[in-house]
């Protein structure tokens, strides 16, 4: 994630930097090239107002070096990682679910594995699926420089849509979303039927360039992704919750069975 503070000029600052203070900053949400700024775009088209509590939010834990040199890697390689807060947060949802199995569809340069291994358990297993294989090189070289065993990354190179069928039914305690957006409905479907009961769903891109917001936004990726987070919301065996954190992260524990009591705040009409 690159930041920029409103009206600066010149190259962008890394991530953590100190932010001009002023009404707000600039926090662009991802540095590949569909959402790089571009002077002949809106720039609301790519970039959000947040407000300096939001900051604060992102980088609220450090990032570690070895997460910092991933992220690098994934900027040469023109692969989005998981933003620095969204980050944080999958560290703390694995942990939360106690995860010593988890899926990840999207290796990408292994930031968001990182993260991921940080909370889970220390024999903790990820399998994670990307059709990049020079991707997954790098991700793998991440895990190495974390002193993460090589049995516990189970890289799966292949088209994600072909490889989640062969992975067993209710075999995982997390199932992390991030990978090709206008699959985001199949990866759902599932990463459900994946899932153990109690298991955590986690979509990334969940507000996808501040798009999924803005009901005017209709182009196809937006559509998948805003439709996706519906039908999370609507599936009354989740429970979810949207963080504001990166570019957001959806999350939601799987309960098995229809929610009881008071459902009706998670049922908007
Ligand atoms: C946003 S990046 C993942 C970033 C990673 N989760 C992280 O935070 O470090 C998306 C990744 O999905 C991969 N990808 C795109 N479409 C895919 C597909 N249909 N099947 C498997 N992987 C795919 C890309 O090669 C890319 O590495």
């Amino acid at each position: 994630m690159l930041i920029l503070p409103v009206g600066r000029r010149g190259p962008p600052l890394l991530a953590g930097q100190p932010l001009v203070a002023g009404l707000g900053s600039l926090v662009i949400l991802s540095d590949n090239s569909e959402s790089r700024v571009r002077s002949s775009r809106p720039i609301s088209d790519t970039v959000a107002f947040v407000s300096n509590s939001r900051s604060y939010a992102e980088f609220f834990i450090p990032e570690s070096e070895t997460a910092s040199a991933a992220r690098a890697r994934a900027a040469e390689l023109g692969c989005t990682p998981v933003g620095a807060g969204a980050a944080t947060a999958l560290t703390f949802l694995a942990a939360a679910v106690g995860a010593k199995t988890a899926v990840e569809i999207g290796t990408g340069a292994g930031v968001s594995g990182l993260a991921l291994f940080a909370g889970m358990a220390k024999d903790g297993v990820l399998t994670s699926i990307d059709v990049e294989a020079e991707n997954q090189r790098a991700a793998k070289q991440a895990f190495t420089e974390a002193g993460i065993a090589p049995a516990r990354a189970r890289l799966i190179n292949g088209r994600a849509l072909e490889v989640l069928p062969r992975l067993t039914d209710g075999a995982y305690d997390l199932v992390l979303i991030d990978a090709a957006k206008g699959e985001y409905a199949q990866y759902l479907t599932e990463a459900v039927r994946l899932l153990r009961v109690g298991g955590m769903l986690v979509i990334d891109n969940a507000l996808w360039h501040d798009k999924v917001a803005d009901p005017t936004q209709r182009d196809a990726d937006t559509v998948a992704v805003r439709e996706t987070g519906r039908a999370v919301r609507e599936d009354d065996t989740l429970v979810p919750v949207l963080i504001p954190l990166g570019d957001g992260l959806l999350a939601a524990v799987k309960t098995g069975t229809p929610r009881s009591g008071d459902t009706t705040a998670a049922k908007p009409s």
